[in-house]
């Protein structure tokens, strides 16, 4: 997909959290990182409308997102970092065959598709778990399978890794290189986005560097030692 940010500022209770942000985002892999509060969560609300511009447009393929949400939302899987956003669901699998209601209209092919990717993800013992009995990495995985199933055009995903064990970081980072959805990735793991193809550094509402990652993330680390 082709995002294009055109002009956008967002002010928020008064405060402007990005400010006339120009960016055009068609990479298969791109990372976000910037320190905390830097504005990496609101740019990625804007991709799918969960948050609106005050000023500019955010075009996705062409076509303003604006007046075009439920389509914009099929396509595009948001991964929140905090999973109790996103689980609304007692069961781990009834939570994940909502979602997959619009799409796939008989129960057995949901429940096919669910345990595929919880098999993928290496947890199809969690399929009939209590939501309440998880920990937060599970969780994480839980909203990480939800938005796998639907096979999105574009997975964005808010600090993936926060609450997950070496284990499955590193399963994580491997199921995103072999994804083959484009994908962008909020985080402070920097090492996650070696292999992307284009890191976003985000300070103060501002993109203040935008390059490969090797350049970006020694930029940015330089200048957090400064
Ligand atoms: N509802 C709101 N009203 C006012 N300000 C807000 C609101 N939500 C977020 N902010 C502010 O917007 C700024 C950017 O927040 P955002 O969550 O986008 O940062 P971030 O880069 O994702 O941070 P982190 O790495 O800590 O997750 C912060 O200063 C935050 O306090």
């Amino acid at each position: 997909m082709l995002i294009e940010f055109k002009s956008v500022t967002l002010e928020r209770s008064g405060r402007t959290i990005l400010k006339d942000l120009n960016l055009s985002l068609v990479q298969h892999r791109i990372g976000i990182i910037g320190d905390n509060g830097a504005g990496k969560s609101s740019l990625a609300r804007l991709i799918n409308g969960l948050l609106t511009p005050s000023d500019g447009e955010v075009w996705i393929d062409g076509l303003n997102i604006a007046g075009r949400l439920t389509e914009v939302r099929q396509q595009i899987a948001f991964v929140f970092q905090n999973p109790d956003n996103q689980i609304v669901f007692p069961v781990v699998d009834e939570d994940l065959a909502f979602g997959l209601k619009a799409i796939l209209p008989h129960a057995r092919d949901r429940q096919a598709r669910i345990m595929e990717v919880l098999g993928v993800l290496d947890m199809q013992d969690l399929a009939k778990r209590p939501v309440a009995q998880l920990s937060g990495g599970q969780k994480q995985l839980v909203s990480l399978a939800g938005a796998l199933c639907r096979s999105p055009k574009l997975m964005i995903l808010d600090e993936p890794t926060a609450q997950l064990d070496l284990r499955y970081r590193n399963r994580l980072q491997s199921i995103l290189s072999e994804l083959p959805q484009q994908a962008i990735v909020l985080t402070h793991d920097l090492a996650m986005l070696e292999t992307f193809e284009r890191v976003l550094v985000i300070d103060k509402g501002h993109v203040v560097h935008d390059a490969t990652p090797s350049v970006a993330i020694a930029w940015y680390e330089r200048r957090c030692q400064a």
